[in-house]
């Protein structure tokens, strides 16, 4: 075991470990495979090379060339992938050691961020219970500050948060009397709990809340429950000025102050404050991006923490001790000067049982972070990630400092968050032209220029020479909400192609600026997730082609008594055997990888796809694109269908329609084969085809299904059952004229 030894001090005994590092024992096992897997792809290439040179029929050539562009394409992401396994790590770290070596009045101050946009995508009583399990954080109250961001300018988001400030001094000591796990309350009195009065006093309260909340987000007026001074002057922003979502000046509201607010039992409450910044149409706001370097001023001026803990609205914290996982790493000065952030895999709780969706990401959040871990790092997540607040200006070595000094990582607040300067500069520095003439966006704070800000910000830490911790705790530090319908997780995926296409094709590519400055193993995990949406090409390709040829009698592979046949066979279940083993090691069963298997399948026949046209489009300049969103309310309907295992499409959209096509054709070819083997066709030639068209099919039950038998809400529109059917039908056509 390669012990990292934590918090080195003066003191002449070995200080207890806060932290170890373990490389995981399949690394021996992953190179040695590699190797040969290597080996298959160079043969795989001669074979194809081979057949080239042998063709002389126009038709045939296009469809060799078009075989041998998505094997390559398949090679190239499987090399990516590689540096996944080249070295993964598992961390440990011992809390309970911490306040062995470090006195709890010397940790230091903690910013929360927590970023919401729309009130009715995300409803607000959700993004107060997030607040609320942070604020419960198992740290001292008084050294946490909570900042929520609020892109929808709403006043129905301040009203919420106004109500936690109060449910919050009920909320706080109780879950310290209690020593309560589950500081989320809805998360909380969802489980089942033995009512003492005391519980039962404070679900009261929680309830009364959650009507109050929920009823003047129906309704749309906070008027009915306002009958304070303060409550009635932060609202009239809203009423004085032609407020909009998109137009509107700065809100900065302290709801909570540390400096003097008490709970019920007299202690000092954390800071709360709601911040949404000033906006305008004719100043670009850069999305999330552009509201965290908000927050990451705001904060500067009021606390400016060293440490920073960035969330999503629906990313509540399930484990109070998790700020003290991340001091046994930052509480180390050694490493707090090479180490920028500490990620958390994104869990989320709701997933159906076998992961239709595949939205528990589990490549993503956790297999492929623990290989990073061994490397530079894993990238960040945009949520459940703390961060060093120095990261954020420039490398290690030098700092870049902000246009004013109160920004500084290395400024002291000395005034009261409250203060007449104080609030006036946080105004000032969340202006929608604050920005200009700044490095803000290029050398300073979040990075701008990709939609997925979070893995663009990482990668560019990365570049810079940080590093960085992944740290997933057997118990979840935090759950969020994954995305229900089919339709939702769809347009996350398109809105993430979108943004990883905008890296890889940047002056900052991953594979060449990025290789550069990081070498070539982080260079290429990087390319693995900013490439990935040209894996439509080889999906696309696979899910056609072959079938279409095989409807018309013609191979394009091996014969089964070809030895060459067996080389497609070892490389496909190869790759497949080796995700299926790391899947299950992770944690994962075989359907929920059988799932996974097929979300890769309908991602490049749909948002890959539609994600690749939109960005063409960016980049000539005919459109624009924005952060859509993903919806987290949750229909009961839709949601029985969800849990009950159905695809959810109900909604004639047009990135349904080459999936559905795929599964038409598919099935043709594969019922056409199939006769054909009946009536003692010899199928030797064919068989690689049909083994195909097979293995597509099975994958596409549920898309049947939806198609013809089922009568409820979430079935495929006939629409699109109909145009898949006549396009299917031309394409079809179209190649057996050709041919
Ligand atoms: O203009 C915007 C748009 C979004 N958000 C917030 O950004 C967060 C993430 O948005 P969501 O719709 O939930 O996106 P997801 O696709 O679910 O999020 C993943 O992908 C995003 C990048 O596309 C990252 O920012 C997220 O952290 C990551 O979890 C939410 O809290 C939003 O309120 C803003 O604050 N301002
Ligand atoms: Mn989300």
């Amino acid at each position: 075991m390669e012990g990292l030894r934590g918090f080195p001090t003066s003191q002449t005994t070995n200080p207890p470990p806060l932290h170890t590092l373990e490389p995981l024992p399949r690394i021996a096992a992953n190179r040695a495979f590699a190797v040969v897997y290597t080996c298959a792809i160079l043969a795989l290439l001669y074979n194809h090379a081979q057949r080239l040179v042998l063709l002389h029929y126009p038709f045939t050539t296009i469809v060799s060339l078009l075989l041998l562009i998505s094997d390559l394409v398949l090679a190239f992401m499987w090399t990516t992938i590689q540096s996944f396994r080249m070295r993964p790590v598992k961390r440990r770290e011992f809390p309970e050691n911490l306040e062995k070596v470090m006195k709890r009045e010397d940790y230091p101050a903690l910013d929360i961020f927590i970023c919401t946009a729309d009130p009715y995508k995300e409803p607000p009583i959700s993004v107060v219970n997030t607040a609320l399990s942070v604020m419960a954080y198992d740290y001292p109250t008084e050294k946490i500050s909570v900042y929520v961001s609020d892109d929808g300018g709403s006043m129905l988001t301040l009203f919420a948060f106004m109500e936690a400030a109060k449910f919050a001094t009920h909320w706080l000591p109780f879950c310290r009397n209690n020593n309560i796990l589950e500081r989320n309350p809805a998360a909380y009195f969802g489980s089942k709990h033995a009512l003492d009065t005391e519980t039962e006093n404070i679900k009261i309260l929680y309830q009364g809340m959650k009507v109050r909340v929920e009823h003047v987000v129906e309704t749309g007026k906070v008027n009915d429950y306002i009958n304070t001074e303060l409550g009635r002057e932060a609202f009239n922003k809203w009423t004085s000025y032609r407020f909009t979502t998109q137009e509107h000046p700065t809100i900065i509201q302290v709801l909570l102050d540390s400096s003097r607010d008490k709970d019920v039992a007299g202690n000092l409450m954390p800071n709360l404050v709601y911040v949404s910044r000033e906006k305008s149409r004719t100043s670009p706001h850069n999305f999330k991006a552009g509201a965290l370097n908000a927050l990451l001023r705001v904060s500067a001026v009021m606390t400016n923490a060293s440490m920073i803990l960035t969330l999503d609205c629906d990313m509540y914290s399930n484990d109070p001790h998790t700020p003290l996982r991340v001091l046994c790493y930052l509480s180390d000065p050694t490493i707090r000067s090479k180490y920028g952030y500490i990620q958390f895999p994104q869990c989320f709780h709701g997933i159906n049982k076998d992961d239709i969706y595949d939205c528990a990401y589990t490549q993503m959040f956790l297999i492929n972070p623990m290989g990073l871990d061994g490397l530079l790092g894993p990238d960040y997540f945009g949520t459940g990630c703390f961060f060093s607040r120095r990261v954020f200006f420039g490398d290690p070595l030098t700092l870049v400092s902000p246009e004013i000094s109160e920004l500084s990582p290395e400024h002291v607040v000395k005034k009261p968050i409250q203060s007449k300067a104080i609030l006036a500069l946080a105004h000032n520095v969340a202006g929608c032209n604050y920005e200009g003439n700044t490095n803000w966006g290029s050398k300073i704070g979040f990075r701008y220029g990709s939609l997925v800000e979070d893995f663009y910000t990482g990668y560019r830490f990365h570049c810079e020479g940080w590093k960085s911790i992944f740290c997933h705790p057997d118990r979840p530090a935090f759950y969020g909400d994954a995305p229900i319908s089919l339709l939702d997780v769809l347009n996350q995926t398109k809105r993430w192609t979108i943004g990883l296409l905008e890296v890889a094709f940047s002056k900052y590519s991953t594979i060449t600026f990025g290789t550069r400055a990081m070498g070539p193993l982080m260079g290429l995990a990087y390319s693995f997730y900013s490439f990935s949406p040209i894996l439509s090409i080889p999906l696309t390709t696979y899910a056609f082609l072959p079938q279409l040829a095989l409807l018309n009698g013609v191979s394009i592979f091996p014969k089964v008594s070809e030895l060459w046949f067996y080389l497609y066979v070892f490389l496909f279940v190869g790759a497949n055997a080796q995700d299926l083993f790391e899947f299950v090691s992770a944690g994962g069963t075989f359907q929920m990888w059988w799932n996974n298997q097929r979300m890769w399948m309908i991602r490049g026949l749909s948002c890959f796809l539609f994600g690749f046209m939109e960005y063409l489009l960016k980049s000539l300049g005919i459109s624009t694109l924005g952060f859509n969103v993903t919806n987290k309310t949750i229909d009961d309907k839709q949601s029985k269908r969800y849990h009950k295992g159905d695809f959810e499409f109900g909604v004639a959209s047009p990135i349904f329609v080459p999936l559905t096509m795929a599964a038409i054709i598919n099935l043709f070819s594969f019922i056409w084969g199939s006769i054909e083997i009946l009536r003692g066709r010899n199928m030797d030639q064919l068989f690689l085809q049909m083994l195909i068209a097979g293995f597509v099919t099975v994958n596409c039950l549920p898309i049947y299904k939806a198609m013809v038998l089922r009568s409820d809400e979430g079935k495929m529109p006939i629409k699109i059952t109909i145009t898949a059917t006549i396009l299917a039908c031309a394409l079809c056509t179209t190649v057996s004229l050709i041919l």
